[in-house]
Formats: C-alpha cells, sequence, structure tokens
C-alpha cells in the first residue's frame, strides 16, 4: 500500500497542497495532466528527490516521508533510461541487487529471471550504446525491478518513442509489471497509453482539488 497523507510540497513558486491518496499494492494508476500540473513533482517527493513540506508518505507498512532516496526501495524509470555507459546489460541487472548486497548466487538468478523475462537474454555483455530504443528501456526497467522495490515510478518512460517500439515496450511493461506485481505510479501525456497500462487513471486537478482518494 502507498498513502500519501496531506502532503505538501512545492517547486520555486509552485505549490501543491493537501495531496491525499491510497494505492493498494499491486496496483497500476497513470497520472495525467496538463503540462506544469506538479505530477514530476509529486513524483519526486514519493522519490525523495525534493523536500516534503508537510504531510506523510506510507509505502508497505514504512513511514519514509524523511528517508534518503536510496532507503525507501523505491524504483524510477525517467524518460531518457538514464543507462551507465560504462555498463554491460548483465551489470545493469545486476546493480541493485549487488548495492543491496545480494548473495552472488541470488543476483545472477536476479539478473537470468529478468533477462529472459525482457527478451535480453543474447544483448547480457552488450554495452547502452549498441541497443536499439525498446532494449534499452527494457533494460531500464529490468534495472529499476531488479530489488523488488515497493514502488515503481514510469515518469513519461515511453515518450518519444515511435509506434512500433512504443507498443514493443508497452506489452513487455504490462506483462512485467503483473509478472511482479509491483505498485506502479505511470505519469504520461497519452491517454491511450495509460487506459492499456493502468488499473486506475487520476488527474492531477482532481488529486489537489478533493480531499482523498482511494487508487483502486
Ligand atoms: N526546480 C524548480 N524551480 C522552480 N520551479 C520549478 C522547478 N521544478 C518545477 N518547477 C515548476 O513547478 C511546476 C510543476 O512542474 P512539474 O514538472 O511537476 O509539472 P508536470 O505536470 O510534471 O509537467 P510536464 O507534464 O510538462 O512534465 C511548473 O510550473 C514548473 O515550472
Amino acid at each position: 500500500m502507498l498513502k500519501v497523507h496531506q502532503l505538501a510540497v512545492h517547486a520555486g513558486s509552485f505549490a501543491l497542497e493537501n495531496i491525499s491518496f491510497e494505492v493498494p499494492t499491486g496496483a497500476c494508476f497513470s497520472l495525467m495532466g496538463p503540462s506544469g500540473s506538479g505530477k514530476t513533482t509529486l513524483m519526486e517527493a514519493l522519490c525523495g528527490l525534493r523536500h516534503v513540506d508537510s504531510g506523510t508518505i506510507h509505502l508497505s507498512d514504512r513511514t519514509i516521508t524523511d528517508m534518503r532516496p536510496g532507503d525507501r526501495n523505491i524504483a524510477l524509470v525517467p524518460q531518457d533510461n538514464a543507462l551507465f555507459p560504462h555498463l554491460t546489460i548483465r551489470q545493469h541487472l545486476s546493480f541493485g541487487p549487488q548495492i543491496r548486497r545480494w548473495s552472488k548466487t541470488d543476483t545472477r538468478n536476479r539478473c537470468n529471471e529478468l533477462a529472459e523475462q525482457l527478451g535480453l537474454t543474447q544483448l547480457l555483455d552488450r554495452y547502452p550504446a549498441k541497443l536499439s530504443g525498446g532494449e534499452a528501456k527494457r533494460v531500464a526497467l529490468g534495472r529499476a525491478l531488479a530489488s523488488r522495490p515497493d514502488l515503481l515510478c514510469l515518469d513519461e518512460a515511453l515518450t518519444g518513442l515511435d509506434d512500433g517500439t512504443h507498443n514493443e515496450v508497452l506489452s513487455a511493461l504490462q506483462q512485467t509489471i503483473s509478472d511482479h506485481s509491483v505498485t506502479t505510479l505511470h505519469i504520461t501525456h497519452n491517454r491511450k497509453e495509460a487506459q492499456a497500462l493502468a488499473c486506475s487513471i487520476i488527474e492531477m486537478d482532481q488529486l489537489r482539488s478533493q480531499p482523498s482518494q482511494i487508487i483502486t
């Protein structure tokens, strides 16, 4: 369960206030709204990348409001993937488990499992520069899921892909989210994408004007 209670956060002169919502574990919801309505600001606050003025964030029975980003067990896939140019795909998929000190066997097994699920097995020894757009996106998704996050955040992660690649990545994403039962927050401007992926669509304006939302 992700539970946000009366959150207030600001970015320069822009402010979000009194934001409350709950998302059950394993649900996927899309956050939509006009440019500048605060979607990324809210996601950054959840991830610990933006200071929270007041209110609380609970995730999987922990209060994470003031935790360091690395301790929250939240994974973020940004639009540009932010892959590491000097690491192979195998190293990307092993990155999270290694920094969380998983055993070598568990790390290797997790890497192989994700590579299989995301169709990356033949690419494990490649570097990001040699990947197509769809492959790079699947690596970013695999890296995000590797250490089993409690929350997966997708910030316009499918924006900018050509139609064929968009459809390919969307179906990989649908399958992976369902296989992993991971609670997912998906920011997009693409309503069709939101309808295909999410069990609920929530509008930023609605979130800002209504006192509390239960998202199912
Ligand atoms: N570091 C910052 N300093 C000042 N203002 C900021 C900063 N970051 C964001 N803002 C402002 O906060 C407001 C909300 O921005 P945010 O990026 O959260 O919107 P958004 O809904 O994600 O937009 P988009 O759909 O275009 O990505 C905007 O007016 C933006 O200019």
